[in-house]
């Protein structure tokens, strides 16, 4: 079985990472990966002489067919191709949507790598190359809330959502999420797909509210290699 080069990951972190799919116990070829991040669809036990366990998660896909327009009410709710945005705007928001994501939450990384990914995927999506679509709530000239939104044909993904914790609760993160399934309908998307933690229990239940079913799970297991840290 053999591990699978994972470029982006290798370049921002400058080590050599890869991720493998093993469906049970096998012999792998470890070539001299630095972090091999290893997806189970069952737990079992893995054992690789010079590599360390750091950290395991499960990953939840949610899903739900796309088949009716909301009626959100004009103004809300922003497009950021709109109105010129700097990426500092979206920070503290984009830092919240990932306070549960194994880049942070696996202590190798270190908080100030998460943050920096974490910029980077408000950069990335700002300019469309990880990112088709942002959407934000404003008040007081700060952003209280933001939505991305990725297309792979006919199936749309979020990439980050998050309130700002003074603003959880109030409606504002479902009028975003509407927002984005909009969005999809009208641009040829017949589903929209959300990736989160298992673990992540407060944006579970907010899906679930939003007629989202699991469509699928994964644990997800990063193997670092003893001297590369
Ligand atoms: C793809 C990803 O980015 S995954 C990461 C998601 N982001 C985070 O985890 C960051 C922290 N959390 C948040 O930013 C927000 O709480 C969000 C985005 C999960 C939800 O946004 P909010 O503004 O808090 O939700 P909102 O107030 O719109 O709630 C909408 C509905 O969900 C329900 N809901 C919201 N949070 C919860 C919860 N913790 N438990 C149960 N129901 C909830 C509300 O009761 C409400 O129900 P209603 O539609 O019947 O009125
Ligand atoms: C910015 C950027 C990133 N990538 C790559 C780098 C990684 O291989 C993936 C992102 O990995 P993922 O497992 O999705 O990361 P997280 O665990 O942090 O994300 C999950 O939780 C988040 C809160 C969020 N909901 C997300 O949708 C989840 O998957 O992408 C890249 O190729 N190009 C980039 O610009």
């Amino acid at each position: 079985m053999k591990i699978n080069f994972l470029p982006w990951d290798s370049d921002f972190f400058s080590k050599k990472i890869g991720d493998i799919t093993l469906d049970q116990e096998e012999p792998v070829d470890t070539e001299n990966y630095d972090l091999i991040v290893v997806k189970q669809l069952s737990d079992f036990l893995i054992d690789w002489e010079g590599y360390d366990l750091s950290f395991k998660e499960t990953k939840v896909n949610f899903i739900k067919p796309l088949d009716h327009l909301h009626n959100i009410g004009s103004g809300l709710v922003k497009d950021s191709d709109n109105e010129e945005k700097e990426e500092d705007f979206f920070k503290e928001l984009a830092y919240e949507s990932g306070k549960m994501s194994r880049f942070l939450l696996d202590k190798s990384f270190g908080e100030a790598k998460f943050k920096e990914l974490y910029d980077r995927w408000v950069i990335n999506s700002l300019n469309k190359k990880f990112a088709v679509k942002t959407f934000y709530i404003e008040e007081s000239g700060k952003a209280i809330g933001f939505v991305t939104v990725q297309k792979y044909d006919d199936l749309g993904k979020i990439g980050l959502i998050a309130t700002h914790p003074e603003y959880q609760g109030k409606g504002f993160g479902r009028k975003l999420l509407q927002t984005a399934e909009n969005f999809c309908l009208d641009n040829g998307m017949t589903h929209l797909e959300i990736p989160t933690q298992k673990e992540n229990i407060q944006a579970c239940s907010f899906y679930k509210k939003q007629g989202y079913e699991i469509k699928d799970e994964i644990i997800i297991k990063h193997y670092w290699k003893n001297d590369s840290l």
